[in-house]
C-alpha cells in the first residue's frame, strides 16, 4: 500500500490515477481514470457517476454554509459512502484524487471546507488518497479555487491547439480559463489566467426546484418560452465582483439573493431571465482575459443546455463549442482533474499559483492519506 504512494510520488513514469469530484450542483459524484506523470495526459479511462438520491441532496443543501457540526458530519457520511460505492467500481488505480463537497467557502474569511475525510477513502478503497486540495492554497493567501486550470492547460496541449483558447466550466458555479498552450508549462508566466465567473446553473435549479419541484430547466425548455427581463439582468451584473480583477472565486451560495430579482416574473421569464444572467457573467469575465481566445470550449453540465449556449454564442466575440468537439469529455473533465492533481501532489508539483489562485507563490496542495492497516 505504501509502495503505491511512493510509488506515484516518487517515479517519473505515468500512473493510471482515479479523479472524483461532488460538485456545486450537489448531483451526484463524477469519477474519471487518467494516465498521466503530471505534466501530459498519456490515456484516458473508465469514468462513471454516482447521482445522490432525493434525501443525499437534502443533507448537502442542509449542510452548505455549514463550518463544522451536525449537519457537517452527516454532509460528510453521504459524500464518503456516495465516494466509496462510486469508486470501488474501479480497477487498476494506483492513486486517489478526491475533491470531496465544497460547504462552505471563503477565502478571505474563515477558509474553505470539503468533507468528506480522505482516510476513509484510502482506507475502504486500500489506495493512497490526496484530498483536502484548496486549504494550503488559502492559508498562503489564494482564493483556494479554481484548481481545474493547471488541466485546462494539459488539455491544450493534449489537443494541440496552437494558440490562447479559453475552457469554461459551467457547473453550480462558472469559471473560465484562458490558456497559451505556447507555454511549455502550466507555471511559466502568461500561461493561464483563471477565476469563477460568477453563477451558473445553481440559482436556475434553485429557482426551479422552488418553483416546479424539478431539479433543473432540461434542454432550457423553459427558459426558452421566456423573455428576458433586461431590468434584472442590469441590477445583476452592477455587482461589484464582475468589475474585480482576477484571480477571484465564489462559494455556491454566494448569489443566491439574485432569485429575487426575478421572483415576480412568470416561471418562463425568470428562467430566460437567469439563464441569461449565467452568460452575461461569463461574457463580462470574458474582458479580462489578456488576449481573445481562439475559441471557447464549455465543459460542465450547462452546455447540455441549448438556450444558456445560444446566449453566449451571440454574447461571445468567438466560437463556443462543448468540449467533445476537440474530443474531450465534458461531463467528467473535473474529475480527471483532480486525479491528474493528486499525482502533482504526490510528486510535489504546484497545483495553483498566483495566475490561477492569487496565491503568492506557486503550491502544492493537497494532503497524502495512506491505508491504515486493519
Ligand atoms: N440537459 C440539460 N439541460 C439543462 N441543464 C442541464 C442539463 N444537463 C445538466 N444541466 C445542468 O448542469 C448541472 C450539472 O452540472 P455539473 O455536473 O457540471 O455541475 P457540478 O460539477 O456539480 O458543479 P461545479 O462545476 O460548480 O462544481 C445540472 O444541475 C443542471 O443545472
Ligand atoms: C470552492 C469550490 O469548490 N469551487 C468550485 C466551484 O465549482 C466551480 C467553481 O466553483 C470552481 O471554482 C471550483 O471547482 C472547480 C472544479 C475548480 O476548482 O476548478
Amino acid at each position: 500500500m505504501l509502495k503505491a504512494v511512493s510509488k506515484a510520488g516518487a517515479g517519473k513514469g505515468p500512473v493510471w490515477a482515479l479523479g472524483a469530484m461532488s460538485g456545486t450542483s450537489l448531483d451526484g459524484v463524477d469519477a474519471a481514470m487518467i494516465l498521466t506523470d503530471g505534466e501530459r495526459i498519456l490515456d484516458f479511462g473508465q469514468s462513471g457517476y454516482q447521482p445522490y438520491t432525493r434525501a443525499e441532496r437534502a443533507t448537502l443543501a442542509d449542510a452548505l454554509g455549514c463550518w463544522g457540526g451536525e449537519a457537517a458530519e452527516a454532509a460528510a457520511d453521504v459524500v464518503e459512502a456516495a465516494h466509496v460505492t462510486l469508486l470501488s467500481r474501479f480497477a487498476g488505480a494506483e492513486i486517489i484524487g478526491f475533491h470531496g463537497q465544497t460547504l462552505a467557502h471563503e477565502p478571505r474569511g474563515r477558509g474553505t471546507l470539503q468533507v468528506g475525510d480522505g482516510q476513509v477513502i484510502a482506507n475502504a478503497l486500500d489506495l493512497p488518497v490526496v484530498w483536502d486540495f484548496r486549504s494550503a492554497d488559502v492559508r498562503l493567501g489564494g482564493e483556494g479555487a479554481p484548481l481545474a486550470p493547471f488541466y485546462h492547460f494539459t488539455c491544450a496541449r493534449w489537443i494541440a491547439e496552437p494558440g490562447p483558447v479559453a475552457f469554461l466550466n459551467l457547473g453550480g458555479v462558472g469559471n473560465l480559463t484562458w490558456v497559451d498552450p505556447r507555454k511549455g508549462r502550466p507555471e511559466e508566466d502568461g500561461a493561464i489566467l483563471a477565476f469563477d465567473t460568477g453563477p451558473a446553473n445553481a440559482p436556475l435549479n434553485d429557482f426551479i426546484g422552488e418553483r416546479l419541484g424539478q431539479d433543473f430547466d432540461r434542454d432550457g425548455a423553459l427558459a426558452a418560452r421566456g423573455r428576458v427581463e433586461e431590468g434584472a439582468l442590469e441590477l445583476f451584473l452592477a455587482e461589484s465582483y464582475f468589475a474585480r480583477m482576477p484571480p477571484k472565486s465564489l462559494d455556491r451560495n454566494d448569489f443566491s439573493e439574485m432569485i429575487g430579482l426575478v421572483r415576480e416574473l412568470s416561471d418562463a421569464d425568470a428562467a430566460a431571465t437567469l439563464t441569461a444572467m449565467c452568460a452575461a457573467a461569463v461574457a463580462q469575465g470574458m474582458e479580462h482575459c489578456p488576449e481573445p481566445p481562439s475559441r471557447v470550449l464549455v465543459t460542465g453540465g450547462g452546455r447540455h443546455n441549448p438556450v444558456l449556449m445560444e446566449m453566449l454564442r451571440v454574447s461571445l466575440d468567438c466560437p463556443v463549442l462543448p468540449v467533445e468537439d476537440v474530443g474531450l469529455d465534458g461531463d467528467m473533465l473535473e474529475a480527471q482533474a483532480f486525479a491528474f492533481l493528486a499525482v502533482r501532489v504526490a510528486r510535489g508539483m504546484a497545483t495553483s499559483g498566483p495566475a490561477t489562485t492569487g496565491v503568492r507563490a506557486l503550491v502544492g496542495g493537497g494532503t497524502v492519506s495512506r491505508p491504515e492497516d486493519g
